[in-house]
C-alpha cells in the first residue's frame, strides 16, 4: 500500500497538472468572454421597457384622438410631408436614424460595443437634426455588418414584413423593413457590399449608396474600420426617389464640408437632375459570376424596354473579368487583414448564425486554410479561392499592391464605359428576398452588389416589378454558373417569392449622384405607369 501511495499521488500529481491547467484556461476564457455576453440580458430588457413605452404613448394617443388615422401621413411622400411640415399643416416629427447618436449605442449587433453611448452625434445626424429632423429610433442590423442577412444575438433576427418566412436582408435590414412596413419616410444605412441596397431590393424601397465619401462617414459605427480597397459607404433609404434626392440635398448643404472638411464641397447639382437630355444607357442581365434568377432578368427587359420606347439609347454591356473582380479583388480587400478585426470585435461574444460560416473559416490556422483551399480546388472552386483570400494579404507591401490592382481594374472598367461612351449604366439587384439564414449560404451572389464598392461608383437601387408565378416555374431550371453549393443554396433562397418585389440597380460614374437619382426618377415614373404584372 504505502509504496503504491507515492505512486498515485505522483500519477495524480501528473494528470491534475494538465487537468488544472485546462481549468484554468477555461475558467480563463470564460472570464473573458463573460463581461460582453452578460450585457446582452440587459439590453434586451432596454428594448423590452422602450417598446412597452412606445405602446403606452400609442395607446394614450388613440384615446386622446380616437379619429386619428395615421395612414394617410405615413403614405405621404417625403417631399410632401416636408412642404406640410414646413406650412404648419402638420407636425409629425420622425425621422429615422441608424447613426451615432448621443447617448445611444450603436452595437452593430456585437456585446462588445453595449453600454457604450455615443459622446455625440455622427455628422450626418447633425445635419439632419439642424434640419428639422427628429431621429427617432435605431433599428436592427446584421452582426458586424459583415452580412447581407439581418440578425444579431442580442436583438435576434428582422423579418421582411412583405413575408415573413423571409429576411428583409442586410446588413441594414431593420430600416428596410421598418420602411416597408410604413413606419418611417427616411432611414440610412452603410454599403460595403450591398447592406443599402440589399434590404431595399429584399423590402421593395429605395436605396442609394453615393461614391465613397460624398457623404461623411464620421461617426457611423463599424466592427471594421480601415478597409481601403473596398469602400463602406452612408446613403439613405426611402420610400420613392424623390426622399433620396430630398435627403441628399440637406445632407450636400455647407454644413457637410464644414463639418467634415474630408468631404469634398460639392453642394447637390440641381441642373444635372433636372436635365431632360436623352440617355445613353448601358445594360447587362447577367454578371457572368451569379446566374441571376428570372425575375431579375425579367426586370432588367422590362426596364430597357420601356427606356427604349421613351426615347433612351440601350447599349449591351458585359462586366470586365468578373471573376477576378470578386474572387481577388473584392474577397482580398474586404479580408486583406485576414479577417483579424472582425475576429477581434467578436472576442467573448455570441457568433450569429449569420455569421458562423465566415468566422469558421477564419478561426482556421493559414495551414488547414491552403489546405482545404488545395483540396477544394477543383469539386468548389469559388470556396476554395475564398479560403485563399481569408488567409489576408500578408504584408503592406502586397497590401499596396492589391490597392494598385483595384484601381487598374477601376480604370479599365471606366475606360470600357467611356469607349460605348455610356451616362448610366442599368443592372440587376439581387433578389427576390432569401429565406431566412440564407444569405450566409449563398453569399456568392452579392457579386451583384459588391462589384460597385470596388468600383466606388454611386448606385441606387429602386424596385421596378414583381416575381410572377411564371418567374417561379422558370426558376426550377436556375443551374447556376458553378453548379456548387453556393447555386443550390441561391436557387433555394429565393424561391416561394411569387408576389414580391423585384429592384434593378442605376448606375453612374464616381461623383454622378446627381445623375445617378435623375436616371432612377427616369425609371421609376416609367415603372410606376406600367401595368402590375400578373403574379
Ligand atoms: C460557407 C461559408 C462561406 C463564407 C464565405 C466568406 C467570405 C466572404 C465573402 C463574401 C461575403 C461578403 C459579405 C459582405 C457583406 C457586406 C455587407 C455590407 O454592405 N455591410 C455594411 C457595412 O459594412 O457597413
Amino acid at each position: 500500500m504505502g509504496s503504491k501511495m507515492p505512486g498515485l499521488v505522483s500519477l495524480s500529481y501528473f494528470l491534475g497538472v494538465p487537468f488544472l491547467l485546462v481549468l484554468l484556461g477555461a475558467a480563463l476564457l470564460h472570464w473573458r468572454q463573460t463581461p460582453a455576453r452578460n450585457k446582452i440580458p440587459r439590453a434586451q430588457k432596454r428594448r423590452e421597457k422602450a417598446l412597452q413605452q412606445m405602446e403606452a404613448l400609442a395607446q394614450r394617443l388613440r384615446q386622446q384622438e380616437p379619429d386619428l388615422d395615421p395612414k394617410p401621413i405615413l403614405e405621404l411622400p417625403l417631399l410632401t410631408l416636408a412642404q406640410k411640415l414646413q406650412d404648419e399643416e402638420l407636425s409629425l416629427e420622425s425621422v429615422l436614424c441608424s447613426y451615432l447618436e448621443q447617448g445611444h449605442d450603436s452595437t452593430c449587433g456585437l456585446a462588445q460595443f453595449l453600454e457604450k453611448p455615443a459622446a455625440k452625434d455622427g455628422i450626418i445626424v447633425q445635419i439632419l437634426k439642424a434640419q428639422g429632423a427628429i431621429p427617432f429610433v435605431k433599428t436592427n442590423v446584421a452582426q458586424t455588418l459583415f452580412s447581407f442577412d439581418c440578425s444579431n444575438p442580442i436583438y435576434g433576427q428582422t423579418l421582411n414584413p412583405l413575408n415573413l418566412q423571409k429576411t428583409s436582408g442586410g446588413s441594414s435590414g431593420g430600416e428596410g423593413a421598418l420602411l416597408a412596413g410604413r413606419g418611417s419616410i427616411l432611414g440610412f444605412g452603410t454599403d460595403t457590399g450591398g447592406s443599402i441596397r440589399i434590404p431595399a431590393s429584399f423590402c421593395g424601397i429605395c436605396g442609394l449608396k453615393p461614391t465613397g465619401f460624398r457623404l461623411s462617414y464620421s461617426g457611423i459605427a463599424s466592427a471594421v474600420k480601415g478597409k481601403k480597397s473596398v469602400t463602406t459607404m452612408a446613403g439613405p433609404m426611402a420610400l420613392d426617389v424623390e426622399s433620396l434626392v430630398l435627403s441628399l440635398k440637406v445632407l450636400l448643404s455647407e454644413d457637410m464640408h464644414q463639418l467634415d472638411p474630408t468631404v469634398p464641397p460639392i453642394p447637390f447639382r440641381e441642373e444635372v437632375y433636372f436635365s431632360k437630355r436623352l440617355l445613353r444607357i448601358g445594360y447587362y442581365e447577367s454578371d457572368g459570376f451569379t446566374q441571376p434568377s428570372p425575375s431579375m432578368v425579367r426586370a432588367v427587359r422590362l426596364t430597357t424596354g420601356l427606356l427604349q420606347d421613351a426615347g433612351h439609347e440601350v447599349i449591351p454591356f458585359s462586366i470586365p473579368q468578373i471573376e477576378y473582380a470578386m474572387q481577388h479583388l473584392y474577397k482580398g480587400g474586404l479580408n486583406a487583414d485576414g479577417g483579424a478585426t472582425l475576429l477581434e470585435k467578436l472576442e467573448g461574444d455570441l457568433v450569429d448564425p449569420c455569421m458562423k460560416g465566415t468566422v469558421t473559416l477564419l478561426r482556421l490556422p493559414d495551414l488547414l486554410k491552403c489546405l482545404l483551399a488545395r483540396i477544394l480546388k477543383h469539386t468548389n472552386p469559388r470556396l476554395s479561392k475564398t479560403l485563399e483570400e481569408l488567409r489576408g494579404v500578408g504584408t503592406p507591401k502586397k497590401l499596396w499592391e492589391q490597392h494598385s490592382k483595384v484601381e487598374k481594374y477601376q480604370h479599365e472598367f471606366i475606360a470600357k464605359w467611356r469607349s460605348l461612351d455610356l451616362d448610366v449604366l442599368l443592372a440587376p439587384a439581387l433578389d427576390p428576398a432569401f429565406y431566412i439564414s440564407y444569405p450566409a449560404k449563398a453569399s456568392e451572389s452579392m457579386s451583384y452588389m459588391g462589384l460597385y464598392n470596388l468600383l466606388n461608383f454611386p448606385v441606387g437601387v429602386l424596385p421596378v416589378t414583381r416575381v410572377t408565378v411564371e418567374d417561379e416555374k422558370e426558376l426550377a431550371f436556375y443551374k447556376g454558373y458553378y453548379g456548387d453549393t453556393f447555386d443550390k443554396n441561391f436557387q433555394e433562397a429565393v424561391r416561394g417569392s411569387t408576389g414580391l418585389p423585384v429592384a434593378v440597380q442605376c448606375i453612374a460614374l464616381p461623383w454622378e449622384e446627381e445623375l445617378c437619382l435623375r436616371f432612377m426618377k427616369e425609371v421609376e415614373t416609367l415603372t410606376k405607369n406600367q401595368k402590375e404584372p400578373k403574379e
